[in-house]
């Protein structure tokens, strides 16, 4: 039986309880090495208490990265550290031989998720989870991770387009601070929160180089164009505008310096964000020209004046509202910066239409004072709405690649954490709706997916209770009846019911759900719904408006009515230009609703986060005040238990993280077999090479039992440490699972067969080499003395030539000399 892990929280009796105390306090006496444990399972026990202490005594010796089993943990350091985010420390994971054996970074998450995409094992592609409360530093942590594959995966320069191939990591890069000014804002809890959610796809090709990108945005929070909560701001851009805006550009589009617009609350704060030149920069590498950027600002600056039109309640109900005294010049700039006519703008805004009856007749009606107000706030909505839409395609088709160009990729999803405020509303719920689904992912595949495969595997296991979240899936989303199908009734009726009926309506339909409950002291109508991080309270009040998110069809017909070239191209005339919602909203058909169209994205999100290895990152907000070197322990602790991190921990502590098909296992490590059991020369001794002492021939074919036996016995040879992990390895009906440590020894093992074969074979070489050296020296040697004896032989020939020439030649003078001697006599003797 594998150890029992969550032993420590079952305990009610009071005796264990103590223990444990006693335990910990011994445990906790040692913290002055916690900071040094780098995976939050070494603590030891692992309790929520232990883990939050060895965060605190990393935090405070700024370690911010510490890793929780398969997941990495990032505090948010609240300060600079421009020593962690090196291009230095970028290559130095990046050419690590084992990454995970430095110190845990996001570095380490990114470069292991490269090398899988490299590694090409099924699925190639990956993806990384990054969650965590506003303000956590998900957004930071996505950015790092798309600087890091910039600068790993960036494609080499090339002769022929050295340009294109720095220009689409630049891309890629410049995106973030385009989408950051629209779509981000200064909020309560984060100066710079992102307000909607995104999934980046990095696209690589068959050498892993980036060659593109994809972004893929979710719920822009579209409201805040028109509201702020006291004390927030508005989305960056308008601030941009309002403070980077050159005279010129004032005068052309009605900005002067010091003017108050009621959507552009709290201008006078200046944050790092609020810089437009870099928004300018990044949208002109982007492939937007300055007269379309012109363009963009112009519309925000006429959205503004727009906020400042206000209306009088009117006495006569048959009279559209009064304009108040100081907007008639608003609406007048309004209209021109909108490339709208001025008296068409107000009469749109003041008067609606309805078509009744078989004929469709119209008939106009003078809207009250909220009416206009939300007519108005309405406008706004959908042309911001419409602007974002269109800056991400124009993004996408900036830095997106030709599919033929890619063959994997890595995504990054970076969306909102859960969100409880003490009113909740849609956008809440959509949130929490999207984390719920997110956390569900999160234990189907960490959780779940761990326990049934040693079940299924046939592996003795003590399970770990976990928090399944699929009853509260099923509240929300679950069919036929849940909070999102009345909501969705309800839009479709069209009844009028206020927001007592409703929730009386959702309680009665879902009174069996267990995840539904009831704040009985609350005034309001609302129903709470106890999510996996918490219960949240929604109100009613307002849901069924919010879901339909209608836009009357006067203010789609006003804005294609604009001279303005970009409205032109957001609001197009032509029928089959016009979308779907569009279409739908002046048809018959119910319209998409906020929730359906949600629960659809988020479905296709799934499907996709399905087809990938996932990693994931727990970002973790140390306080709320934004405060360097400041630990509140229940702070963190409510985002530790808010993620599930502790089932993560236990499992992964306790559970075998690594496991391998029989025939990898085999084709890896069978051979391990020619390792030997340690001799009397000492354990770490290497085993030496075939043919010499101590090589383990193994003859008999590998199977895998006979391979685990051997490997069994061969165990202790790897360790250097002298310690075997008790449990060293199982084999299942169609894996073999190991602990960490044991895939490591096994790794080492591996190296050292690896090593002596290399040896063998360099033996074998240098054999050969030295033999055919020396039939070459021999050869050379026979050569040489062939040689030696022919030029002597020559030598001698010539020699003895000579000598016979000089010899004839001697003897003819001789004969010569005895002629002439001869005649010399007979002449005298004559
Ligand atoms: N690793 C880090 N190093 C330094 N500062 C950081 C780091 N991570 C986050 N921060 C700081 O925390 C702030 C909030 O981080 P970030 O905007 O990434 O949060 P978020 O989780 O994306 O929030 P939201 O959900 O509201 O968008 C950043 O503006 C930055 O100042």
């Amino acid at each position: 039986m594998l150890r029992q892990v969550n032993d420590h929280n079952a305990g009610s009796d009071g005796q264990s309880r103590v223990f444990l105390r006693e335990d910990l306090q011994e445990f906790l006496g040692k913290e002055a090495l916690l900071h040094q444990l780098d995976d939050l399972i070494k603590v030891n026990p692992v309790t929520l208490e232990t883990v939050l202490r060895c965060l605190q005594a990393r935090y405070r010796a700024d370690i911010f990265y510490t890793n929780a089993g398969c997941t990495l943990v990032a505090l948010n350091p609240f300060k600079p550290v421009p020593q962690f985010y090196t291009l230095e420390l970028m290559r130095e994971y990046h050419a690590a031989p084992q990454p995970q054996k430095l110190k845990p970074h996001i570095f380490t998450v990114a470069e292991q998720t490269y090398r899988n995409v490299k590694s090409l094992m099924d699925p190639v592609n990956q993806s990384i989870v990054v969650s965590g409360e506003s303000g956590a530093g998900k957004t930071w942590t996505s950015r790092c991770l798309m600087k890091f594959y910039a600068v790993v995966a960036a494609a080499p320069a090339s002769w022929e387009s050295p340009k294109i191939a720095e220009r689409i990591e630049q891309r890629i890069l410049n995106s973030n601070p385009v989408m950051e000014a629209f779509g981000n804002a200064c909020t309560l809890r984060n100066n710079n929160s992102s307000r909607f959610g995104k999934f980046i796809q990095l696209q690589l090709n068959r050498a892993q180089q980036m060659t593109g990108a994809a972004v893929q945005t979710y719920l822009l929070e579209k409201t805040r164009v028109a509201c702020q909560a006291s004390s927030e701001r508005n989305f960056h851009i308008f601030y941009q505008i309002c403070k980077g805006a050159s005279e010129d550009e004032r005068l052309q589009w009605h900005l002067p310096k010091g003017a108050a617009f009621s959507w552009l609350p709290n201008p006078e704060r200046t944050l790092e964000e609020d810089c437009f030149e870099e928004t300018r920069e990044a949208m002109l590498h982007l492939g937007i020209d300055t007269p379309t950027q012109n363009n963009i600002f112009k519309v925000l600056a006429g959205l503004l004046h727009l906020g400042n039109i206000c209306f009088a309640d009117s006495e006569d109900e048959a009279q559209p509202c009064q304009l108040k005294d100081d907007a008639k010049c608003s609406v007048r700039t309004s209209a021109s910066l909108l490339g709208l006519y001025e008296d068409m703008l107000l009469e749109t805004v003041r008067i609606r239409t309805i078509r009744a009856g078989r004929q469709q007749q119209v008939f106009r009606k003078p809207c009250s004072r909220a009416e206009c107000d939300t007519r108005r706030d309405c406008l706004a909505k959908v042309v911001y709405a419409r602007l974002f839409d269109w800056l991400v395609s124009v993004i996408n088709s900036s830095i997106c690649a030709d599919p033929d160009s890619w063959t994997a990729f890595i995504g990054l999803l970076d969306v909102y954490g859960f969100e409880s405020f003490s009113d909740n509303s849609l956008e809440q719920l959509c949130i929490n709706y999207a984390n719920e689904k997110l956390q569900q992912h999160f234990v189907a595949h960490y959780l779940r997916a761990q326990q049934e495969e040693y079940t299924l595997e046939g592996l003795e296991w003590s399970f770990v209770s976990y928090q399944d979240n699929q009853t509260c899936l099923d509240l929300i989303e679950g069919s036929p009846i849940s909070i999102c199908s009345l909501l969705n009734e309800e839009c479709r009726l069209n009844r009028p019911s206020s927001a007592a009926q409703l929730q009386t309506r959702i309680e009665n339909a879902l009174a069996s759900s267990p995840c539904l409950g009831r704040n009985k002291l609350s005034r309001e109508p609302s129903f709470i719904v106890v999510h996996y991080a918490g219960p949240v309270r929604y109100l009613t009040a307002g849901l069924v408006e919010k879901n339909k998110d209608p836009v009357p069809p006067e203010l789609t017909e006003l804005l294609q009515l604009s001279q303005d070239p970009l409205l032109t191209v957001l609001f197009p005339t032509q029928p089959e230009e016009k979308n779907q919602e569009e279409s739908l909203s002046q048809s018959r058909v119910p319209a998409l609703t906020v929730v359906s169209k949600f629960k659809a994205s988020l479905e296709q999100l799934l499907l996709v986060l399905h087809s990938t290895t996932p990693h994931y990152v727990r970002c973790i907000k140390p306080n709320s005040q934004g405060q360097p070197q400041t630990f509140i322990q229940e702070e963190v602790l409510s985002q530790l238990e808010a993620c599930g991190l502790m089932e993560t921990i236990h499992i992964s502590a306790a559970g075998f993280p690594i496991r391998v098909s029989h025939q990898n296992f085999m084709e890896r490590y069978a051979l391990l077999r020619r390792l030997r059991s340690p001799t009397p020369s000492g354990p770490h001794s290497l085993p030496a090479a075939r043919g010499h002492s101590g090589w383990l021939p193994c003859t008999e074919e590998a199977t895998l039992q006979t391979v685990l036996q051997d490997l069994l016995s061969a165990l202790p040879a790897l360790t250097q440490t002298a310690a075997i992990p008790a449990d060293p390895l199982h084999c299942g009906k169609t894996k073999v699972f190991m602990t960490e440590s044991t895939l490591e020894l096994l790794e080492r093992g591996r190296a050292q067969v690896l090593e002596q074969c290399a040896r063998c074979i360099q033996g074998g070489w240098r054999q050969h080499q030295h033999r055919k050296q020396e039939r070459q020296r021999q050869a050379a040697i026979l050569i040489q003395a062939a040689i030696r004896s022919w030029l002597t032989r020559k030598h001698i020939w010539r020699l003895h030539s000579a000598a016979t020439v000089i010899k004839r030649t001697w003897q003819k003078w001789r004969v010569r000399l005895n002629k002439i001697s001869l005649q010399k006599v007979s002449t005298a003797l004559c």
